[in-house]
């Protein structure tokens, strides 16, 4: 039996399972071995060469990497060439894209690497279509921009999450506050900070056992913590946790009322490629989900070139900007004069420790 089969048949037994106290550990097992067939799906067959789980091969470039995922025709690809310099085609048909399609996306200084992928269907995570190549090169971005269509069944989203859930992909999500650490010996130990509302040992040490983690230490910290949290902090070499923006296109076609209500959704913004609205809307929203500051510099006496930035996280200090521009600027420091956002008056005189914001303007004084 292939590995398709074998998830089929336990999503079954699954489904047919009631769900009560007695066949609560049952299903907590069943739950962890569809974890771990999930993950070997997703891993190359040996000799496969480049094969079934990995991406496109598209190099990563830029600061960042935003990936667009969503069934056919609901516009990705002329989302891509309204926001980038690349064309990538786009047609009334479904599957118009085969490949991925990287544009580069200028937002103050910053590139971001924006992929146009093939649409994807329901079945996708079990190797419908490219839909296990998609999603494997959605796993590797840093922000998945979920293109959906207005006009369509408000269902399209919780089966893309699905699919995306199936390979190990959590979005919006923080990972699970549950630390756990493999040991050699002294078998398995168990601590809480607190007892768990949905969690008891019997359960956790029934899950350990089947992955065969016989040694190994274990605190859950969070009282909310659930059975599917704790095999994602197993699984954790197959997870990520990616912020997810939900874009709904073509709101030409659909009622104010509706469009009213979309446009209220967490994470969610809309637009019409067709009439060119809201498209900057949705390009600062991706800009504010990365997370990401742009940190202008500036030499004395001359203007700040904005047209280049330095990336850096969000909760960067004046040392991380140090190091972005050099790894031994930081050795020559003196002090920082900032102008923006950052400052309590300008130019504010700073040291390393200053906490930057976005669109400051940095002079490095060095010694
Ligand atoms: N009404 C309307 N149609 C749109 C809008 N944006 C795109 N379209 C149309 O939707 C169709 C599909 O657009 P594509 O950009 O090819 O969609 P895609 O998601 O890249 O499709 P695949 O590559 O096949 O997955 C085309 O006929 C577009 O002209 C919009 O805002 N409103
Ligand atoms: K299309
Ligand atoms: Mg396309």
């Amino acid at each position: 039996m292939g590995v398709s089969e074998k998830i089929k048949e336990i999503e079954e037994e699954m489904r047919r399972t009631q769900k009560n106290k007695a066949t609560e550990y049952h299903l907590g097992l069943l739950k962890g071995k569809l974890a771990r067939l999930r993950a070997q799906l997703l891993e190359p067959a040996p000799g496969a060469g480049a094969g079934a789980g990995t991406g496109f091969d598209v190099s990563k470039s830029g600061d960042a990497r935003i990936a667009l995922v969503g069934f056919p025709s609901v516009g990705k690809s002329t989302l891509l060439s309204k926001i980038t310099k690349t064309k990538s085609e786009v047609a009334a048909y479904s599957f118009t894209t085969l490949t991925a399609i990287p544009g580069v996306l200028e937002y103050g200084g910053a590139e971001i690497q924006i992929l146009d992928l093939p649409g994807i269907i329901e079945g996708a995570a079990e190797g419908k279509g490219r839909g296990r190549q998609v999603i494997s090169a959605a796993k590797t971005s840093d922000l998945i921009m979920m293109v959906l269509d207005a006009t369509k069944k408000a269902e399209q989203r919780a089966l893309l999450e699905r699919e995306l859930e199936a390979v190990g992909i959590r979005l919006n999500r923080e990972p699970p506050n549950i630390y756990l650490k493999a040991k050699k010996a002294g078998g398995m130990k168990l601590s809480f900070m607190s007892t768990p509302k949905y969690l008891d040992e019997k359960m956790i040490y029934n899950i350990l056992r089947d992955y065969k983690m016989l040694n190994c230490e274990v605190l859950i910290r969070d009282e909310n913590a659930t059975v599917d949290d704790f095999i994602d902090v197993i699984m954790a070499p197959h997870r990520r946790y990616i912020k997810c923006l939900y874009v709904y296109n073509k709101i030409d076609c659909i009622s104010m009322q509706f469009l009213d209500q979309l446009a209220h959704e967490d994470h969610t913004v809309v637009m019409s490629c067709e009439l060119d609205l809201g498209i900057t809307d949705v390009v600062d929203r991706a800009w504010q989900e990365l997370n990401l500051m742009r940190i202008y510099t500036k030499r004395r006496g001359v203007q700040p070139n904005f047209s280049e930035a330095l990336i850096v996280r969000q909760g960067a200090t004046v040392e991380d900007v140090c190091d972005q521009v050099h790894r031994s600027l930081k050795e020559s420091f003196k002090y920082a004069l900032v102008w923006g956002a950052s400052a309590r008056h300008v130019p504010q005189r700073v040291g390393l420790g200053h906490v930057v914001a976005d669109e400051d303007v940095i002079s490095i004084v060095t010694k």
